[in-house]
C-alpha cells in the first residue's frame, strides 16, 4: 500500500517515473547524511580539541602558564577572534602576589582585573546564598556595554558571550568570548557547553591562584612583607650559578638594627615590630627591582644585589644606613624612635671555580656577617666592606 502525505506530490504511477523519484529522494537523503556526518565529525574534532585543552589547563603549574594557555589556545580551538578574562581582585591581593612572584602582566593584555562583582555586568538581581548562579550573557557586541570586557576589540567584533566563572556558586570573574560572526552568540543559544568550559577554567584558576598564594606565603616574612630566609637562600644559589656563567658580580649585604633589644624595651614588642616594618620599607626604597631583600630572622636583613660590585654595593649600603638614621621612626602619634643600622657588605669574586654554589653562598654570607660584626665593634651605625 502506498501512503500519500497530504499536500505532497502523489507518487507517479508510471514505474519509470517512480524510480526517478526514488533516486532523487535517495540522493537527497545521502546529501543530508553526508552533511550530518560532516557535522558529527566537526563536533567530534571540536570535542577532542577541547578535551586536549582541558587536560592542558588542568596540568598548568603556574598562573602565567594557565592564563597563557587560555589566551593562546582557546581562540584557536573555539574559532573565536577574542578571548579575555576578568578576575575579581578586591584588594589587589592577586596582582600583588603575582607581581612579587615575577608575573609580567604586560604579557597578558587580555587579563583584566575588577574590584567588584558589579563591574562584570551580570544580571545579579537580589542575590543571597541560595540564589541560582547568573547565566551567561550572550548577544550583539555593544562598545559601551562590553568595552570593559573587550578593551582591545578585534576589527568587526559582532557577537559576545560573557560567561561567569563560578566556584561553589561564588563568582570569581568572567570568561569573555568574542566573535566576528553575528550568529555565533545569540540570546537563544544553548549555553551548556560554554558554561562547562568556564567551570573547568574557574577550577583551574582557583587552584593556581591558591598555589601561588601558598608559594608566596612560604617565601615571605609575614611581619614585613619582604622575602624570608628560605627564599633568599634558594635565590642566592640560583644567582651564584647565573653570575658565574655570565660573569657579572653579585653582592650581599647583612644588615642588623642596632640595640634593637633596647628599642623593644622602650617601645614594647609591637613598637619594635613597627620599627622592623619601617626599616624594611626604607631599605627597599634604596634598592633596584632586580635586588632581593629578605628578613633573615629577628632584627637582621639580608640584601642580594645583582650585577653590583663591592664598591657599588657599599655605596647602596651607605645610602640605606643614612636613610634609616636620617629621620626618626614614628611608632604612634606621640612616640618616635631614633634607629640606626650596621651593615656588612661582601662581593662574589672569581674565587675557586670548583667550589659548589652552596659553599660559595655560605662563604659570601659569612664574609658579610664578619663585616657586620666589625661594624658593630667599630661603634655601630656604619658600613664595613669585605676586602679579602
Ligand atoms: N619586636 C620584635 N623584636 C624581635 C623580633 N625578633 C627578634 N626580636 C628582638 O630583637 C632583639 C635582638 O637583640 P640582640 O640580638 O641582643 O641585639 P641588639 O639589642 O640589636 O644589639 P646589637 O645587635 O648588638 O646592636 C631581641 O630583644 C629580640 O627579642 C620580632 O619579630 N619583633
Amino acid at each position: 500500500m502506498t501512503h500519500t502525505v497530504p499536500g505532497s506530490k502523489p507518487p507517479h504511477t508510471d514505474p519509470a517515473l517512480r524510480s526517478v523519484d526514488l533516486a532523487a529522494e535517495n540522493q537527497a537523503l545521502r546529501a543530508r547524511m553526508a552533511y550530518l556526518l560532516e557535522q558529527a565529525e566537526r563536533n567530534h574534532s571540536i570535542m577532542c580539541r577541547h578535551q586536549a585543552f582541558d587536560l592542558e589547563i588542568v596540568g598548568a603549574g603556574s598562573f602565567p602558564e594557565l592564563v597563557g594557555t587560555i589566551f593562546r589556545t582557546l581562540p584557536i580551538i573555539s574559532e573565536l577572534e577574542s578571548v579575555t578574562l576578568s578576575l575579581i581582585d578586591e584588594d589587589a591581593d592577586i596582582r600583588t602576589v603575582m607581581l612579587k612572584l615575577g608575573v609580567v602582566f604586560e604579557d597578558f593584555p587580555d587579563l583584566l582585573f575588577v574590584e567588584t562583582i558589579d563591574e562584570l555586568g551580570f544580571d545579579l538581581g537580589r542575590r543571597n546564598a541560595y540564589s541560582a548562579p547568573p547565566k551567561p550573557l550572550l548577544g550583539m557586541y555593544e562598545a559601551q556595554r562590553h568595552g570593559a570586557a573587550f578593551p582591545r576589540p578585534p576589527a568587526g567584533l559582532q557577537s559576545v558571550a560573557l560567561v561567569p566563572l563560578l566556584r561553589n556558586k561564588r563568582i570569581i570573574g568572567s570568561l569573555n568570548l568574542g566573535s566576528v560572526d553575528p550568529t555565533r552568540f545569540t540570546p537563544s543559544l544553548g549555553t551548556d557547553f560554554i558554561e562547562h568550559m568556564a567551570s573547568i577554567i574557574a577550577i583551574c584558576l582557583e587552584n593556581v591562584i591558591s598555589n601561588e598564594m601558598l608559594k608566596y606565603i612560604g617565601l615571605t616574612d609575614s611581619l614585613t612583607g619582604v622575602y624570608n630566609r628560605r627564599y633568599i637562600d634558594r635565590r642566592l644559589l640560583e644567582e651564584i650559578g647565573r653570575a658565574r656563567r655570565q660573569t657579572y658580580p653579585i653582592s650581599v649585604m647583612y644588615i642588623d638594627i642596632d640595640h634593637f633589644k633596647r628599642v623593644n624595651d622602650t617601645v614594647g614588642h609591637q613598637g619594635g615590630d613597627e620599627v622592623l616594618r619601617e626599616v624594611a620599607t626604607r631599605i627597599k626604597a634604596e634598592l633596584r627591582l632586580s635586588d632581593a631583600l629578605a628578613r633573615f630572622g629577628g632584627e637582621e636583613f639580608v640584601v642580594l644585589l645583582i650585577d653590583a660590585d663591592l664598591d657599588s654595593a657599599a655605596f647602596v649600603a651607605e645610602r640605606i644606613r643614612a636613610s634609616v638614621a636620617g629621620s626618626m621612626i614614628s611608632i604612634s602619634q606621640e612616640t618616635q624612635v631614633s634607629i640606626t643600622v650596621s651593615i656588612g657588605v661582601a662581593c662574589l669574586t672569581d674565587g675557586d671555580p670548583e667550589a659548589s654554589a652552596e659553599v660559595v653562598s655560605r662563604a659570601l654570607i659569612a664574609q658579610a656577617d664578619s663585616c657586620l660584626y666589625q661594624a658593630k665593634e667599630g661603634g655601630r651605625n656604619r658600613v664595613v666592606s669585605y676586602r679579602g
